[in-house]
């Protein structure tokens, strides 16, 4: 969850002075406006005349959360249920919805193909690892492509809507796999749109969700979303995955990240609206429901069932449960009920017909073999009920049993928890909810798969002692009681705004072109320099992707450097560094020659080009895990052919930029798990997956950690003998390693330590020379992106080059 946010958040908001009319003066907190786009309205609209209509709640969990949104001057845009063709119809609709702060969007012919077909025939069943209907397997191309086009254009019209009632300002947040093309519509529009994105189901594993043709042009568009969220940590976890292993997008801990551009991840657990719960169950209208179900159901225990009736909900599996019970409890027979609201749902589609035929012919089966002439053991209503009704039910259920074979959240859970009143009911919750990962504390988990678990566990629930679910009912209650929609809404919203107003921060601060009149300029002025310079990508050849060979053209050194370079490290006022995580070989090979310092594995080894390496290991790390690590990636090495793989003292890498891309990252997905479930299971390791590379390496290895360390034995050298006046840093890092850059920020002075003696060979002098570093003298430069943590950018290693021979000429070198 994102607490943390808030408060920052809630600073941003707006004080706006209103007068009363009697005079007084009052604050307000003005918020963003807030556009919801969601497929479906929270109503659902039916023609009642040529220009009147009449509204019904739309069912869903989606709908039910959003309406406890309060707090937001929120405008909907959505679906309204109903397909209008005449300009009256739709005018009145429009003017009729705009009262209750709705806006329609109208899908006309599209609508069947993009809803039925792609959103709840494709992406539905996917997400929810149902994997394809096998209607597409006879004529996949056909019938899949033309869904997508519809899917398309339907997120096009939801667009247009969108462009249409947009007002500077408003955040847009855009809800479930229906609007995943949207986000990108809206950048591409007005890049400067507030725009989140939220996925209300699963997100599934990327070995169900790569089975998907369209797979990369939805992640990519979602990546252009500010801020990306699910309900639980495995869906985050999932979708970046899916990212990493089909865009070869790195992962950071806070999202991912593609060409140097972020896109945040987080997890925001729904919940419900508690209050509206509580108060409706103690509703004297409520109060006589109860009474009366409790006078119908005859004193049987009740078991209670809400769900619409989709497969995910796996109703014919709470059937076959409860039968099982009651075949091997004859003393619970006529003893217990099951209550069943199945709500009708999506019946323009062939496979909720025959799930709705399934559960019933399970029901005539159970109810044949266990029901008697006054009473059945399963009642199962193709219905949806009336709120009151539902609270009333709630309130009286003994278990509330949820066997959901997967479920973004699941609220009915918790709206069963917000009615308990005196006598607490049990919750049985099926362990692929959402709603598990919050809930499970206070519940039964089962599986639902597995009929004999959950007909114990109605076993267990039926006899629990008052007590015990007294205990269970409390731990539950707080979490309903404390997670409401709008804390979610809240946190979601405050997480957006923190992150587009940290951007708005980093504009006018990153990066800058290099200005190099003033890298020049203070480079003469200055008595004591250091140059950290990277190595691939810095000093290397700068071939272009495309025009890459089937050798290792990237180790080479930039045609013009060396010249250029041994006149700068031949200046006795510059100390050069070269800092890489080549090994420390590679390094020999490239600049042994030079008059530098050279800083291998990243800041592990170093030494002078005069003097033997160094090691700079702390001495703490665990470094068992190489040899696990190593023979993995041989063994992908050996079957991707062009990639190759590269093993130091302290990390191992992968690399397969002249390998088949694709077929590298489908083995690097491989790797990956490969390496979790052996190899770095228990290790204190990073795994960095790159753009063509996967790295695994101890824990704490970033070039920014190993600054100091560097710093450290350079002064402690004796090679420097006043204090560095003027830092240049330059390179092709990748995000972990970006510390490097702010390593000297904010220019003021710092004081190195001595190295330990533990960590080197060569006897210590201890000296104090300390950095005395004004802001104008440091230049941190990322070469070819523009997101980052340095001061400046640098296209390519050409203008790297360039800049060391100006440097040099310009200081006679
Ligand atoms: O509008 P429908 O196509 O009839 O479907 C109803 C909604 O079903 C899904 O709900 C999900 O959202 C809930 C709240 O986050 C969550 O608890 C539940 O697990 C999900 O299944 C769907 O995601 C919505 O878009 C639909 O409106
Ligand atoms: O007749 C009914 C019974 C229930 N619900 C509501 O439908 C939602 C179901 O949400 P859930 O997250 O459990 O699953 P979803 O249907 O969204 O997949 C809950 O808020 C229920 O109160 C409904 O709209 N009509």
């Amino acid at each position: 969850m994102t607490c943390d946010a808030i408060e920052g958040v809630r600073n941003q908001e707006t004080k706006h002075v209103e007068i009363e009319p009697n005079g007084a003066c009052e604050t307000k907190m003005v918020r963003p406006r807030l556009l919801v786009v969601s497929m479906s309205l929270p109503v659902t609209a039916k023609r009642t005349g040529e220009d009147s209509w009449s509204f019904t709640m739309s069912p869903g969990g989606l709908v039910s959360a959003l309406l406890g949104l309060k707090e937001f001057e929120t405008k909907w845009i959505g679906w309204p249920g109903v397909d209008v063709h005449d300009a009256v119809g739709k005018k009145a609709l429009s003017s009729a919805l705009a009262k209750k702060g709705c806006i329609p969007v109208f899908l006309e012919e599209v609508c069947d193909q993009y809803y039925n077909g792609y959103c709840n025939n494709i992406l539905w069943p996917i997400f929810h690892y149902l994997g394809t209907p096998p209607e597409y397997r006879n004529d996949a191309t056909i019938t899949y492509q033309s869904q997508y086009d519809a899917y398309k254009k339907a997120n096009r019209i939801f667009f247009d809507v969108v462009k249409e009632h947009y007002e500077e300002g408003d955040v847009v947040w855009c809800h479930d796999y229906h609007v995943m093309l949207l986000p990108q519509y809206l950048k591409e529009y007005n890049s400067k749109m507030k725009v989140g994105w939220f996925l209300h189901t699963p997100f599934p594993s990327s070995e169900m969700y790569k089975t998907l043709p369209s797979r990369s042009d939805l992640l990519r568009s979602v990546l252009t979303a500010d801020l990306v969220g699910f309900h639980t940590y495995d869906f985050a976890r999932h979708f970046v995955n899916a990212c990493m292993c089909i865009l070869g997008v790195e992962a950071t801990s806070e999202g991912v990240v593609d060409q140097g551009k972020v896109t945040r991840v987080a997890v925001f657990p729904i919940g419900i609206e508690p209050e509206r719960f509580i108060n409706t169950s103690k509703l004297s209208e409520v109060i006589q429901y109860m009474k009366k179900f409790k006078n119908d159901f005859g004193g049987r225990k009740l078991i209670l069932g809400v769900d619409r009736l989709d497969m995910i909900k796996g109703i014919p599996q709470k059937y076959q449960a409860f039968e099982k019970f009651l075949g091997e409890n004859e003393d619970w027979r006529g003893k217990v009920m099951l209550l069943q609201i199945a709500v009708p749902t999506r019946n323009g589609i062939g496979e909720y017909q025959k799930i709705k035929d399934q559960c019933h012919g399970l029901v005539g089966r159970i109810n044949g073999r266990f029901g008697s002439i006054s009473s059945v053991p399963i009642i199962h209503l193709d219905c949806s009920i009336d709120f009151n009704q539902l609270c009333a039910l709630y309130a009286i259920t003994d278990v509330l049993l949820v066997t959901s074979l997967r479920d973004g959240m699941n609220l009915v859970s918790s709206e069963f928890i917000a009615c308990q009143r005196e006598e607490k009911g049990v919750l049985i919750l099926s362990e692929f909810a959402g709603a598990g990962q919050s809930l499970g504390a206070g519940a039964l988990l089962v599986n639902p798969w597995n009929i004999k678990e959950v007909s114990n566990a109605i076993g267990e629930a039926l006899h629990m002692s008052p007590e015990e679910k007294e205990r269970k009912h409390k731990i539950n209650f707080q979490y309903v009681k404390t997670h409401s929609t709008q804390q979610w809404a809240d946190d979601f919203m405050n997480k957006l705004n923190e992150i587009i107003t940290n951007a708005d921060l980093g504009i006018s601060k990153v990066p800058h072109e290099l200005p190099e009149h003033d890298v020049i300029q203070q480079y003469m002025k200055s008595n004591s320099r250091l140059v950290i310079l990277g190595f691939y990508g810095t000093l290397t050849h700068p071939y272009k992707n495309q025009e890459r060979r089937d050798e290792r053209m990237s180790l080479e050194l930039h045609p013009q450097l060396e010249g250029r370079l041994k006149a700068l490290c031949s200046d006795p006022k510059t100390t050069v560094v070269v800092l890489s995580r080549s090994e420390k070989s590679i390094l020999d090979k490239n600049f042994g020659e030079y008059n530098m310092w050279l800083a291998a594995e990243n800041g592990m080894f170093l030494r002078h080009t005069s003097e033997e390496w160094v090691k700079k290991i702390p001495e703490h790390m665990n470094l068992e895990w190489i040899d696990g690590v190593k023979n993995v990636f041989k063994y992908f090495t050996e079957r991707t052919p062009g990639s190759y793989f590269e093993i130091s003292e302290t990390s191992v890498v992968w690399n397969y930029e002249y390998a088949d891309v694709e077929f590298g990252r489908i083995q690097a997905r491989d790797m990956l798990q490969h390496l979790w479930a052996g190899p770095i299971s228990n290790a204190s390791v990073d795994v960095v997956r790159g753009d063509r590379s996967v790295e695994v390496h101890a824990v704490g290895v970033t070039k920014g950690i190993a600054m100091d360390r560097i710093l450290g034995e350079i002064v402690n050298n004796n090679s420097m003998t006043t204090p560095i006046d003027y830092v240049l840093c330059i390179g092709s890092f990748l995000v972990k390693d970006e510390d490097v850059y702010t390593f000297f920020e904010p220019g003021v002075t710092k004081k190195t330590k001595p190295s330990p003696a533990s960590d080197s060979d060569s006897p210590k002098k201890v000296s104090s020379t300390t950095v005395d570093l004004k802001d104008e003298s440091y230049f941190s430069v990322a070469i070819g992106r523009t997101h980052t943590k340095a001061r400046y950018f640098l296209d390519s290693s050409d203008d790297v080059v360039q800049l060391i021979h100006k440097l040099c000429l310009y200081n006679n070198v």
